[in-house]
């Protein structure tokens, strides 16, 4: 519920108010929305992003007795109109209040990062929910988690919410009984002011490369870094991988915003950093191969020391870059409170959909389906398969998505030229653009003395092709689309057999 002296009082606060005009018959909301097919009795109704006029005749018709926007609309006749400066940020106000703050209520950690966070979310939960008793949720770009019964996970549209659903999950979250979230905060969040006011207990910074740049997206790298950089300065704890590049700018945000004292560094050993700093943890391999790792973490600090967390670790995610990822969740959960012992029998058993899922065979190559979807993603999963498969040849099935993402073409080039030897361009979320157009500006950028190119735009005859074409030494890469049920084709979601689904069903056959 929310009167309208309520949000007078808490615009005006936040510089947001131009004007009120007040019906008679409306002084307190009961709902509150920005879809007009949502609208219920007294909803204060929010007209943001591509608005139509219309919508606000179908939410006035629907029952809505006021609006926010950022001007007067004749079709609100006779509705409460809250006029302000920037709906974005007036709906993030709105929703936390309408919600009751849900987020006083709950221990927030929160990632941000080009790459890994919905897997390093992942591993944070899995400790978190065997430390709180199962009192977790989970805000990823897969699914959100706001309890522990079957109807309280549902598939996600966003990596992060819009501002209203996000506080309304965090309420039920909250009424579910969890004490604790971990979640994802994409640059657009901040972007679009999503998270616009939200406090975090714990900011995870993982690394930042060019991604996000286009369109609808970010004007620049620039504008990149600055919104993932908000994280940092709306935690009250920082945790920050210190192999990042931009790693000065990070840190000094950071540090800035919470003190050294409240800022972790991790890094593996070794490693070379853009500055000379001395890191909080450190992390050493043990073990690694295509299915898990082994590694070893040190706290260098007091600091690090006093959280206890020196100890041996196991997860069953190959890649070499899971080792940072999970040791990013470790120093989370160690900040607050959760033993080493139960992190080390929680980590194993984390699995993250479509992230290298991996399926053996007899007499083929060895098929990884990894998310990876851009350069930083593709080299890291391609270096990491190199190492582990000398022997071997690399067969990468990808294609690109349109409309969005258009340095990733470039991007996909290069790192198929280091490290593939044979790669199928097909299909993946063409969206308006012809997948045939894309697959050839992949190719422009591969370096043919190199890689071996074939094209096939059925993604499901790419993957065979591949299948076919490799030997029981070999590994075949399905890149970019992890567990994807559906094909974005001309503005429409096209059911199409998810990659897992694809290699089960051809090997079946051929194996
Ligand atoms: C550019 C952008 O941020 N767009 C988001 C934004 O769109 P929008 O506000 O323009 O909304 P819209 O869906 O176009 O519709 C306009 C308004 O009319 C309303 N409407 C519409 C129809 C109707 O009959 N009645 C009605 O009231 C809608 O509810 C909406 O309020 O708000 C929508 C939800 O309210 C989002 O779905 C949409 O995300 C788009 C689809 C998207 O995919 N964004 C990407 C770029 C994104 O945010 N990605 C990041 C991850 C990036 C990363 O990995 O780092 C993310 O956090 O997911
Ligand atoms: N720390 C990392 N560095 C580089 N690549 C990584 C890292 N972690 C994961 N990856 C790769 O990136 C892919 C996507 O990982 P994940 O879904 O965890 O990241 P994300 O940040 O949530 O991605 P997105 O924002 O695109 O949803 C993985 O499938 C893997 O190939």
């Amino acid at each position: 519920m929310l009167s309208v002296p309520e949000i007078k009082q808490l615009l005006k606060e936040h510089q947001l108010l131009q004007s009120v005009l007040v019906a008679p018959q409306t002084e307190t909301f009961t709902n509150i929305t920005y879809d007009s097919r949502k609208v219920r009795d007294q909803a204060l109704f929010i007209c943001k992003g591509n608005f139509k006029p219309e919508y606000l005749t179908m939410a006035k018709e629907a029952g809505a007795t006021g609006y926010v926007a950022e001007q007067y609309y004749p079709e609100g006749e006779g509705m409460t109109a809250v006029i302000v400066a920037d709906v974005q940020k007036t709906m993030a106000l709105l929703g936390a209040a309408f919600y009751d703050y849900p987020q006083n209520e709950l221990f927030i950690i929160a990632y941000t990062g080009t790459k890994g966070k919905t897997t390093s979310a992942y591993f944070a939960r899995g400790i978190l929910a065997e430390a709180t008793s199962d009192r977790t949720a989970l805000f990823s770009t897969i699914d959100r988690i706001l309890g522990n019964e079957p109807d309280q996970r549902f598939k996600s549209d966003l990596t992060t919410p819009e501002s209203l659903d996000l506080f309304h999950d965090m309420r039920q979250a909250v009424n579910n009984g969890m004490n604790h979230l971990v979640m994802e905060v994409s640059s657009q969040a901040y972007k679009k002011s999503r998270v616009y006011g939200l406090k975090y207990d714990i900011g995870i910074f993982l690394n930042i490369s060019p991604d996000h740049i286009g369109r609808n997206e970010h004007p620049n790298f620039a504008d990149y870094l600055f919104c993932k950089e908000q994280l940092l300065l709306n935690s009250k704890t920082c945790v920050i991988n210190a192999e990042t590049t931009h790693l000065l700018d990070v840190y000094q945000t950071a540090k800035a915003s919470v003190g050294a004292e409240n800022v972790y560094l991790y890094a593996r050993k070794g490693a070379k950093l853009e500055f000379a700093v001395d890191v909080d943890f450190e992390i050493t391999n043990d073990f690694e191969d295509l299915k898990q790792s082994e590694f070893k973490v040190t706290g260098l600090t007091a600091k690090a020391k006093s959280l206890d967390l020196d100890g041996t670790y196991e997860i069953a995610l190959a890649g070499d870059y899971n080792e940072g990822n999970a040791t990013s969740a470790l120093i989370a959960a160690g900040i607050t409170g959760a033993r080493k012992s139960v992190a080390q029998q929680a980590l194993p058993l984390v699995k993250v959909p479509g992230r290298m899922e991996m399926i053996t065979s007899k007499n083929h190559g060895t098929v990884y389906i990894d998310y990876a979807h851009n350069y930083a993603s593709l080299s890291a999963l391609l270096k990491f398969l190199r190492k582990q498969t000398n022997a071997g040849k690399i067969h990468v099935v990808l294609g690109s998505t349109g409309d969005k993402g258009i340095s990733r073409r470039e991007g996909f080039g290069k790192a198929l030229s280091e490290e593939a030897d044979v790669a199928y361009l097909t299909t993946d979320d063409p969206g308006f653009e012809d997948p045939l157009k894309i697959a050839q500006e992949i190719d422009q950028h591969i370096d043919h003395k190199r890689v071996d190119v074939v094209f096939e735009l059925e993604r499901k005859e790419a993957v065979k092709k591949a299948l076919m074409a490799s030997t029981s030494a070999d590994v075949v890469v399905l890149a970019g689309r992890g567990e994807d049920k559906y094909l974005k084709v001309k503005g429409k979601e096209l059911l199409y057999p998810t990659d897992v689904e694809i290699a089960q069903e051809i090997l079946e056959d051929i194996d």
